[in-house]
Formats: structure tokens, C-alpha cells, sequence
């Protein structure tokens, strides 16, 4: 008799742990809309933001976009308006530069959605990096993305439409785990989980939501530069994510955006990686929440392999070079 209660309470584990979960994860699940609302794109000019622009236009967003180069956004605007018919505003801007972020988000109106994806990658060991490359990094990817977030609240907290808001945060693998040659740019990108998580907590009571991108090597513009100077040794590791297509990572973003997910990994890898470095960010699915807890002991084990397999290439590659 007590066996078999016992048997019955081990078979219902598993049910009661996922129902634990549906009442305790937090922030509650959300859906974020995009039809008729103001979506705001740093980096839309090129690439994933230029591509995330076209999906979000095509999904009935009002569109922005901001960068430097005007010449690049009136490409960009031109683009999209040839495929999807619509036309999205431009705003030529440094987000290095506080008052002329500010000058912009202002022209633009309230926004409902910012997605903070401009970044600029210059990979090379630490010691060959110029001192002028890694700030580069850091205030491009980290610093610009504060200035931008801190110029848009005001206006998204008082926004007429009360419905949920984001702000989205494009990362990136190497924003998840150091990989060799991104010293300053992995510490950029891991910085943003910090703002990210602490910012979730200061906007909540605003209904606004925060997504943290994850996305491996994509092939865009920036990445076809940035693979004329890559260390050997950083393609061999990032090799471990292969190389996703632009529309596909924008896809992902969006949808991610959309749902709320606090974490948005872009593939398979992505997702072990999001298990294996959950750490203590919020996670609004009691379904992923249930993978997390259930699988992370053995996806911590595969991510050791990796790490194994890594020193492995780094001690060949050395051994070669002599
Ligand atoms: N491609 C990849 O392999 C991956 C990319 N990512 C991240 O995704 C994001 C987009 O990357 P990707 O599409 O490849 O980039 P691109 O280099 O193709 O485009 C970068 C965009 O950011 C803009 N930008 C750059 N610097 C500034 C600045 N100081 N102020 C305002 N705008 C700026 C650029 O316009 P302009 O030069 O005119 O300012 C351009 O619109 C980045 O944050 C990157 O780190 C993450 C993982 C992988
Ligand atoms: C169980 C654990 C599974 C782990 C899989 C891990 C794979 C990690 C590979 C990291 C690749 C980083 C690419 C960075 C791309 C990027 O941001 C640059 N292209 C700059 O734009």
C-alpha cells in the first residue's frame, strides 16, 4: 500500500513541479503587439535591425530607424519601401551622443517598442586590441544602449496606449559565454544582462517588458567586415554556433519580442545555451521553466564538454603555430 503511493507521487513529480511553476513564474506571462504601435530600431540601417524593420513593417508596426550614416538610412528607407509598400522614418544619430539620441527619440514621438540593436564588433586578442577599439566596444554596444533607454522611458512610461511595452536588448552568444578575440566585445554584450535584469525589475510596474537577444554569427554586413580580421582561433569556436541567415535571427527577435520572453535564444545551440546560463534571470514560461530545472544538471555536463573541446582547439592551434 505504501509502495504504491509512493510509486503514484514519484509518477506525479513531474506534474506538480510544472504546476508549482505555473504559479510562480515572474514576471506573468505577457503579449506584446505590434500592429498600429510605434517600433523604434537602433542599427536599422543594416543587417538584423534593417531586417527586423522590413518584418515589423510588414506586420502592420509603425516603423523608426536610427543610425549614423545617412546615406545608410535612406537605403534602408528606400528598401522597405520598395518590398513592403510602407514607409519608415529615419534618424540620423550617434548613440554615443546623449542630447542627439534625445533630439531624435523626441521628433519621433512615444514609443511603444525599442529594440536597442546597434553594436560594432572589432574582434583581436586584448593585448593587439588598441586602447581606442575596446572603448569603441564598450561605448557603442553598452553605454550608447543606456543612452538610448534612458532617453525613451520617459516618454514609453507615459505613454498614452497603457498596453504591455518592450524594450529589447540585441546581445549575442558571446554575451552568454567569453569566447576567444571578444574580450571588450563579450564584455559589452554580457553587461547588457546586467541593465537588462535590474531595468526588468525598476519598469515592471510601467508594463514594460525586457528582451535580451542571443543571436550566434549571423551573416550580415557588419559580420562579413568583421570576418576579414577574425582570429583563427575565434571562427574556430564560434563554429561551435554555426551561422544563421539575417531574416531568420529577425524572425526569432521579433517573435521573442512578441511573446515577452525575457531570454530569446536564435537556434538549438542557442537554447542549451540559454539553459546553461540561466542563472537567476526571470523566465515567464512554466514550461520553459520545467526544462530548465529538469535538464540544467546535464546540459551543465555538455557544457563542459564544449569547454573541454575548446581547450583542446586553443592547445592544437598553439602546438601548430610552433
Ligand atoms: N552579425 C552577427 O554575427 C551578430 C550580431 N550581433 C549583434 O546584432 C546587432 C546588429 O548586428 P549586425 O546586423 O551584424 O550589424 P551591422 O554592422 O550590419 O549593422 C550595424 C547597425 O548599427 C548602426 N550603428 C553602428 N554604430 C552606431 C552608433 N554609434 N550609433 C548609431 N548606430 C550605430 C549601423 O549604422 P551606422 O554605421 O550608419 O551607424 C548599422 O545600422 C549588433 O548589436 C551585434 O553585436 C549579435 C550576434 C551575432
Ligand atoms: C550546452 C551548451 C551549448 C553551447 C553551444 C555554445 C556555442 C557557443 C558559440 C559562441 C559563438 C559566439 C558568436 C558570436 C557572434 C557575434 O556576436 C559576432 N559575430 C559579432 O557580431
Amino acid at each position: 500500500m505504501a509502495d504504491l503511493s509512493l510509486a503514484y507521487l514519484l509518477l506525479l513529480t513531474p506534474f506538480i513541479l510544472l504546476a508549482v511553476l505555473f504559479f510562480i513564474v515572474r514576471p506573468c506571462p505577457v503579449k506584446i503587439p505590434i500592429k498600429n504601435r510605434h517600433v523604434f530600431i537602433t542599427g536599422g540601417s543594416s543587417g538584423i535591425g534593417l531586417a527586423l524593420a522590413h518584418q515589423a513593417a510588414s506586420a502592420g508596426a509603425r516603423v523608426s530607424i536610427l543610425a549614423r550614416s545617412q546615406a545608410k538610412l535612406e537605403e534602408a528607407k528606400r528598401a522597405v519601401q520598395l518590398a513592403t509598400g510602407i514607409d519608415v522614418a529615419t534618424f540620423a544619430a550617434d548613440v554615443r551622443d546623449f542630447d542627439a539620441v534625445k533630439r531624435a527619440v523626441e521628433a519621433a514621438g512615444p514609443i511603444d517598442v525599442l529594440v536597442v540593436n546597434q553594436g560594432v564588433f572589432v574582434p583581436g586578442e586584448l593585448e593587439r586590441l588598441r586602447l581606442d577599439e575596446f572603448r569603441f566596444m564598450i561605448d557603442v554596444n553598452l553605454i550608447g544602449s543606456f543612452n538610448m533607454i534612458k532617453a525613451v522611458l520617459p516618454a514609453m512610461k507615459g505613454r498614452a496606449d497603457k498596453r504591455p511595452a518592450s524594450i529589447a536588448l540585441m546581445s549575442s552568444q558571446a554575451g552568454q559565454v567569453g569566447i576567444y578575440g571578444y574580450t571588450a566585445y563579450s564584455a559589452s554584450k554580457f553587461g547588457l544582462r546586467g541593465l537588462a535584469e535590474a531595468l526588468q525589475q525598476e519598469v515592471i510596474a510601467d508594463n514594460i517588458h525586457i528582451s535580451l537577444i542571443f543571436p550566434p554569427d549571423t551573416d550580415t554586413p557588419g559580420f562579413e567586415e568583421e570576418t576579414k580580421r577574425r582570429p583563427q582561433l575565434t571562427n574556430i569556436i564560434a563554429e561551435s554556433s554555426g551561422a544563421m541567415k539575417t531574416e531568420v535571427v529577425a524572425k526569432k527577435a521579433l517573435d521573442g519580442i512578441k511573446s515577452g520572453s525575457f531570454i530569446v535564444p536564435c537556434s538549438f545551440e542557442g537554447l542549451l545555451l540559454s539553459i546553461a546560463t540561466a542563472g537567476m534571470s526571470p523566465q515567464r514560461s512554466y514550461v520553459m521553466a520545467f526544462v530548465e530545472v529538469v535538464a540544467i544538471g546535464w546540459v551543465r555536463f555538455a557544457a563542459l564538454f564544449f569547454q573541454w573541446n575548446w581547450y583542446g582547439l586553443i592547445n592544437k592551434w598553439h602546438a601548430q603555430q610552433k
